[in-house]
């Protein structure tokens, strides 16, 4: 028997030497990392290592003073965060209760938005083409409404649902935009066993079945050892390690950061 060698694969996110200060404090040193098209990558690391300021230089929250940020070989450093979305970049926010008395439906409908060509404004000068494109906006959410199973939860108010429900949503909204890659910030954060088994299988569908790439941030090491092709270890804002999980569950440096934690 033998393998083939794996497909190569383009670079879809390149991250080249960014850095990132607040003040005097250096959230993000020198790190570099590049994502491939089709991949799931965790970035892990102790808490404080940088990991959610370096998924904000990539959405365009936060402005990095050194480096550059390329996505499809195009820089996006400093970009806007909506002009980012609409490259193809979505993500999730781990604060999922700013959504008041909104709907399930009006949550993944929102995520449209930079799909919209009509402008709502004056939708009523161009009503046929506005309708038309409200249908199709209609029929993305439902088909994303049934990938995610909320079928049952599409007119509840989003606030009042479970938790792990409220998480799904979350991830809804983003899959609206219709993204290439796809920026999870700790998907597995305050849910239960089961709600995490749950979110494994749609993370892992989303990537496989949807062929969507995903960079995601998770404290969870079951799930990131189970699902992700490779891992890139930050600790103090620098890359100390990455490779696939078993490379990097063995590294000494990975080790020695965690235990300097506790
Ligand atoms: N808006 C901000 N203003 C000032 N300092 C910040 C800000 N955001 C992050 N930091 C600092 O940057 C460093 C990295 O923080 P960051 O939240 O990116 O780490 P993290 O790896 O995501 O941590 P955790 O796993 O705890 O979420 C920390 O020292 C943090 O205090």
């Amino acid at each position: 028997m033998f393998h083939l060698p794996a497909k190569p694969r383009m670079s879809l996110l390149k991250v080249s030497n960014v850095t990132l200060k607040f003040g005097g404090v250096k959230a993000i040193d020198n790190a570099s990392f590049e994502l491939r098209e089709g991949e799931i990558l965790a970035m892990i690391g102790p808490n404080g290592a940088g990991k959610t300021s370096l998924l904000n230089c990539i959405s365009g929250f936060y402005k990095p003073q050194e480096g550059q940020i390329f996505f499809r070989n195009e820089e996006i450093t400093r970009k806007k965060p909506h002009i980012i979305a609409r490259k193809g970049i979505a993500r999730t926010f781990q604060n999922v209760e700013l959504y008041g008395g909104m709907t399930t439906l009006d949550v993944i409908m929102s995520g449209r938005h930079i799909h919209y060509k009509c402008n709502p404004i004056f939708s009523g000068l161009y009503f046929i083409k506005g309708r038309d494109e409200e249908i199709k906006h209609r029929e993305k959410v439902e088909e994303i409404i049934d990938f995610l199973d909320l079928q049952q939860y599409r007119r509840k108010v989003v606030s009042t649902l479970p938790y792990g429900i409220q998480k799904r949503i979350e991830l809804g909204r983003a899959l609206a935009l219709e993204p290439q890659l796809l920026l999870l910030d700790e998907p597995m954060g305050g849910l239960s066993f089961e709600e995490k088994e749950d979110m494994a299988v749609y993370v892992l569908e989303i990537n496989e079945d949807l062929g969507i790439s995903i960079l995601l941030i998770e404290h969870d090491m079951g799930f990131v050892m189970d699902i992700s092709d490779r891992i890139v270890v930050l600790d103090r804002g620098r890359v100390i390690a990455s490779g696939t999980p078993d490379e990097v569950k063995d590294d000494p440096r990975v080790i020695q950061a965690y235990v300097g934690e506790g």
